[in-house]
């Protein structure tokens, strides 16, 4: 294996921060085993259709509640029609772990309970736009964790979808939060890097994106 290079955790914008290497080599492995669980069902992982009629490239598959662009519903009206599998308990803990390892501030972070997930797959084609995080009801944080190939996450200004913004590698195991100020930052991932996964997480390829967050919801 090629030797670790240390990256510092940082603040990208306020609110923003970037956790790398947050993810045991275990913890990472046993995420995929549960993506894996769900893409296969009630619901089926799949490219949702924009407004537009064009499909996005990611395929994803939700946890809690669905998404489609751009609401949130408990039945997959656009792939099937099945109930989403409940949102899981140990991914709520795990969310409240991220808070605590962003924010050092354990208190909200026993507050935070979400209760949808998106999981996206990036093959070594797919991106995703410039885009805000907005169809929730309320504004408490957004959880992200990375699982396979790197990619370069770009994490822009709440006013519009182009400069400034900064570019962030994400590797397996790297956890992003944001909420506060940049609850509603415009982000998007331009590129994944093929082939920089290593295999023991369990995933054959390409990249695996978890977004966890509150609806507002009931
Ligand atoms: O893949 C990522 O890192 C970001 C995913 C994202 O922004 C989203 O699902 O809304
Ligand atoms: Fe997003």
């Amino acid at each position: 294996m090629e030797p670790l290079i240390p990256r510092d955790r940082a603040q990208i914008a306020p609110g923003a921060v970037h956790v790398p290497d947050w993810l045991s080599p275990a913890e990472q492995h046993a995420i995929v085993i549960a993506c894996r669980d769900w893409a296969t069902g009630p619901v089926p992982m799949r490219a949702a259709r924009l407004p537009g009629g064009q499909r996005m490239s990611v395929r994803t598959v939700c946890v809690g509640w669905h998404w489609q662009p751009y609401r949130y519903t408990r039945t997959a009206d656009d792939a099937g029609g099945a109930r989403v599998v409940p949102f899981p308990d140990w991914l709520v803990r795990l969310g409240r772990r991220a808070l605590t390892a962003a924010y050092d501030d354990p208190v909200a972070a026993s507050r935070y309970t979400p209760d949808t997930a998106l999981i996206n797959h990036y093959d070594d084609q797919a991106r995703m736009g410039m885009h805000q995080d907005k169809d929730e009801k309320v504004r408490e944080p957004v959880v992200s964790l990375s699982i396979g190939d790197a990619c370069v996450f770009r994490f822009g200004n709440t006013e519009t979808r182009t400069k400034p913004y900064t570019d962030v590698e994400l590797h397996s195991g790297d956890l992003f939060v944001f909420g506060g100020p940049s609850r509603l930052a415009y982000h998007g991932v331009p590129k994944t890097f093929p082939g920089t996964a290593d295999p023991a997480t369990g995933l054959k390829s390409g990249r695996l994106n978890i977004t966890m967050r509150v609806t507002g919801l009931d």
